[in-house]
């Protein structure tokens, strides 16, 4: 009986995600209208890589940690909409000729490919920056301009050099001739799992989280984020290039020092099990109204072949 709820409790999340997903499409289409006045390639290419599918994690993290803490999903939208975006310049910067070199993403050729190198760096700094913007419009939807500055703050920190861009510097340094499991942790942790981490306190500030609640969020982000990561260097060696709608074996052809590099196939996978079942006690105490959604989410992205 246990098993059979747990299945039927399972089936819910796509439909959750697919809902968050086409909310928040919609929202992004209000960030970047038809009619505004910005030379049209540039919105053409923000909104090819935007609207390009991808799994939307990050936002489903936002409102799903809004949500945990009973708070509004129309309030946490915008800072949803945010972390998209800057996810998405990460994306296509990573795959510019410069970086990985990469000329398939999200199913689709890479932004690069379709409207060239200037255009794809331009856009990419246009989503990053534009993404501030969005975010602020979580103050209209009653958001403690407080809880908004922090969020803005926050997307500065997780997505910037302490963040995000310095773990894919220290990924593109380290690619070959890294010899220590620590350096590897520090990239994974702060190119993939920081933004997590972002999505999951900013979710929690528009919903009036305490400091412990914050604590414990960025605790279980940042295991979730690490565990994501390997499960994605895992995916590069076993996994569906059509279910991913990206090349694999990109990162030993790029001489890559990945977990599966490093420790083997079998150590990967036990390690994104260890660090699941970590991130799950770390949610235990956030002392949220109700984790069981952030929990399935957990499991549903290690668990992922896509
Ligand atoms: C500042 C920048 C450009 C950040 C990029 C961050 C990032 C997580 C890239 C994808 O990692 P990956 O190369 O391991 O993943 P994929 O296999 O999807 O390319
Ligand atoms: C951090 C990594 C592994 C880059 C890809 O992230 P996702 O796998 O979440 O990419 P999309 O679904 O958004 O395309």
């Amino acid at each position: 009986m246990k098993a059979v709820k747990r299945l039927s409790e399972r089936l819910e999340l796509k439909p959750y995600i697919h809902h968050i997903s086409v909310q928040m499409e919609q929202q992004l289409q209000t960030f970047l209208p038809a009619g505004w006045d910005v030379p049209s390639t540039l919105t053409e290419s923000m909104l090819y890589s935007l609207m390009a599918g991808g799994k939307r994690l990050r936002p489903v993290f936002v409102i799903a940690a809004a949500e945990a803490l009973g708070g509004s999903r129309e309030a946490a939208l915008p800072v949803a909409c945010a972390v998209e975006m800057v996810h998405t310049y990460s994306l296509v910067h990573d795959d510019l000729p410069a970086m990985d070199d990469d000329d398939y993403r999200r199913g689709k050729l890479t932004n690069h490919k379709v409207y060239g190198e200037a255009l794809a760096i331009l856009a990419g700094d246009a989503l990053l920056t534009h993404a501030f913007y969005a975010a602020t419009g979580c103050t209209a939807l009653g958001v403690a301009p407080e809880a908004a500055l922090a969020i803005v703050r926050d997307l500065a920190e997780y997505a910037g050099p302490r963040g995000m861009v310095g773990g894919q510097v220290a990924d593109m340094q380290g690619e070959q001739g890294m010899t220590e499991l620590e350096q590897l942790r520090y990239i994974h942790l702060h190119k993939t799992a920081d933004l997590f981490m972002f999505s999951l306190t900013a979710g929690a500030r528009t919903a009036g989280a305490t400091e412990q609640q914050l604590d414990a969020l960025r605790r279980f982000g940042s295991d979730i984020g690490l565990a994501f990561q390997i499960q994605d260097d895992i995916l590069d060696v076993i996994g569906d290039e059509a279910k991913l709608g990206k090349k694999t074996q990109s990162d030993s052809k790029l001489q890559k020092v990945t977990y599966p590099y490093f420790i083997g196939l079998d150590a990967s996978k036990q390690e994104v099990e260890r660090l699941t079942a970590s991130a799950k006690a770390a949610l235990q105490e956030a002392n949220l109204k109700d984790s069981r959604r952030l929990e399935e989410i957990a499991d549903y992205l290690v668990q992922r072949d896509h």
